[in-house]
């Protein structure tokens, strides 16, 4: 068995540095703002040497270069990752780092810097600045111009044990008092677009900016990148896999066996103290797993676990949600998210700059996955046979809209266009609140009303596309005028539009607050269960499932709504009423467009 090899680690003073990193095993200078320890390092800023066993003083590069059998992969080409633990006792630049394509062509650099960040340490109520809300390149311009860069920028909220993967392109800063592990590309290339005009203390200078470089790499609008982890055992989640590194989380608590890989991997001990192959470690330790052997762990703590990945094979789905204010992109695997991009749709812009955008997405996606095919679910009306939107209400001005026919032969691959709600229904009976039922009818309460039935697993479409529209069916044919439905259809009742108006004539501040109201609640519930009355004396489904926004206050009207459409059907059909929450919330357009396949 190949044994760990350890590393000596290197600490560079930074402007916004401190001294934190001692509290997690790193000696380093007294007085210096020591802002990163790099833990693995073959970058000319930056060089990592064998710290024990016959190898000790080698050079990672030299060790990579001449020892291919430690790392299972060719070694022709440069090291492939940069691993550091960051102290940003100040906020760190607000930046841009290239992709490698584009560090290969403005830099002459191998790899761009794909990077992610384990919380370690934040203070509370922590914000980081991830994204930003420009539309355009001018717009930037405009904002660098008037200085208002820091106002057009984006903020998450982060917690000790938070994972972030930044890909290149996304504009982000660390801010003061986050400790990160930083697992990245070998790469040390960052495009500075503010430093809070601060000068260096040292050297009394300011640090330069990068304006003219970062302006070639972002992106407009800001695509937000979202991957779900995926808990591989009881004791192992997967934080991220992208094709240039995964990272994994390990609690030990017992004795594991790290398996056999066929490539090295990267160990680094963020809590407790465990023992890797009878070798004490504690906080701060970091040791390169040799290819082809396994490890023995134990002890008591948490690690991390990196390295390169191995590549994707299996077919993966796309499915598109495309909506009035935010679009969706995102990978399937199954009925899972595997990934997803999504950025605000822009419907005055007009259909080509979202088509660019969604085309931008894939490509992303096509580059790391073995696609199959395409779904997208838009707003109705459309045509699913031959792929145009009709004039939706949602986007106006998008007529005759052929969304499939640019992206089938953009990706030649087959490409289904359904209606928004008839896809979130196909999610919701395939893998949602329906799954377990062969007849499942689902209605969406939110900006509008919008319904679809799936029979045995399949898509009951109608003759025209319009099975299960449930809300232009008319509940009281003297009700209230809707701009495009009719008079007193459910939608103009009971959307979350029409609650809207509702609660400004009666000078409640939101929906909830007008819900909180009996008689209100009483009034909502009774239109909507009419609606479901009416949909269960139609088609008698053996489920009901309600998704939208307006399920967000759902505890204030759900027993209510419940028992209404009993007292509405008929008395034998009581005791089956069975209607039931969403499940797959706002996922389930794009996970019931990826499970699309077209139409006879
Ligand atoms: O340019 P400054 O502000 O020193 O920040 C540079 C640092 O930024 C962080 O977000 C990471 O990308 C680090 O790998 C990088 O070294």
């Amino acid at each position: 068995m190949t044994k760990p090899i350890y590393l000596t680690p290197l600490s560079k003073e930074r402007i916004w540095g401190g001294q934190k990193l001692q509290e997690y095993g790193f000696s380093i200078p007294k007085e210096q703002r020591t802002g990163e320890v790099w833990t693995v390092a073959s970058h000319p800023n930056g060089m990592s040497r064998v710290q024990t066993g016959p190898m000790t003083g080698l050079t990672l590069e030299k060790l990579w270069s001449n020892h291919p059998e430690i790392f299972g992969m060719e070694t022709d080409s440069d090291f492939p990752l940069l691993v550091k633990w960051i102290d940003a006792s100040e906020d760190l630049s607000v930046q841009v780092h290239p992709n490698d394509k584009d560090a290969n062509r403005f830099e002459k650099q191998p790899f761009g810097k794909n990077e992610c960040w384990y919380i370690l340490d934040c203070p509370e109520d922590a914000v980081l600045i991830y994204g930003h809300s420009l539309t355009s390149l001018n717009n930037f311009d405009e904002t660098i111009h008037q200085g208002t860069l820091l106002q057009s920028l984006q903020h998450v909220p982060i917690a000790k044990g938070d994972f972030i993967y930044v890909p290149a392109g996304t504009v982000h800063a660390l801010t003061k008092g986050c400790v990160v592990l930083e697992i990245q590309q070998n790469s040390d290339t960052t495009y500075r677009l503010f430093d809070y005009d601060r000068s260096d203390p040292v050297t009394g200078k300011v640090r330069p900016l990068h304006l003219e470089q970062a302006r070639r790499i972002i992106r407009f609008p800001h695509f937000q990148y979202t991957e779900p982890a995926v808990m591989l055992t009881p004791f192992r989640k997967r934080l991220t896999q992208t094709p240039d590194f995964f990272v994994e989380e390990w609690s030990i608590r017992q004795t594991h066996i790290l398996e056999v890989s066929r490539l090295f991997r990267v160990i680094t001990v963020i809590e407790g103290t465990i023992e890797l192959d009878h070798v004490l470690l504690s906080v701060g330790a970091t040791a390169i797993l040799p290819a082809n052997s396994t490890f023995l762990i134990k002890g008591n703590g948490l690690v991390l676990i990196t390295g390169p990945s191995l590549k994707m094979t299996t077919p993966h789905r796309i499915g598109i949600d495309l909506g009035g204010t935010q679009t969706r992109v995102a990978v399937i695997d199954q009925h899972k998210i595997v990934k997803q991009l999504s950025f605000p749709t822009n419907p005055k812009a007009g259909p080509s700059q979202t088509l660019s955008n969604i085309e931008y997405a894939i490509q992303v996606f096509s580059e790391e996955f073995h696609l199959s095919n395409i779904g997208i679910a838009a707003p109705g009306p459309l045509d699913t046979k031959t792929g145009l939107l009709l004039s939706p209400p949602n986007l106006p001005g998008w007529d005759e809209v052929d969304l499939v026919t640019p992206l089938s032969s953009a990706f030649d691959l087959p490409v289904f266009l359904e209606n928004d709600a008839n896809a979130a229904a196909l999610g919701e009976a395939l893998y949602g609140a329906g799954r377990h039922s062969s007849s499942v009818y689902y209605v969406t309460v939110s900006t509008g009303i919008g319904g679809g039935y799936v029979y045995m697993k399949q898509l009951i479409r109608g003759a025209n596309g319009y099975a299960g529209e449930i809300g232009n069916t008319i509940i009281d044919s003297s009700g209230p005028l809707h701009p495009v439905l009719n008079k007193g259809s459910l939608e103009g009742y009971a959307s979350g539009t029409a609650l809207q108006s509702r609660a400004n004539e009666r000078h409640a501040s939101s929906i909830e607050r007008l819900l909180a109201h009996p008689q209100e609640r009483d009034r909502f519930t009774n239109h909507l269960a009419t609606g479901l009355a009416n949909i269960i004396h139609t088609i008698d489904p053996e489920v009901i499932v309600v998704g939208g926004g307006v399920t967000g206050s759902a505890d204030l009207y759900w027993e209510a709504l419940q028992e209404r459409v009993r007292e509405l059907v008929y008395p034998s059909l009581r005791s089956k009423v069975d209607i039931r929450l969403a499940e797959l919330k706002g996922q389930a357009g794009v996970i019931g467009a990826a499970a699309l396949d077209g139409v006879e």
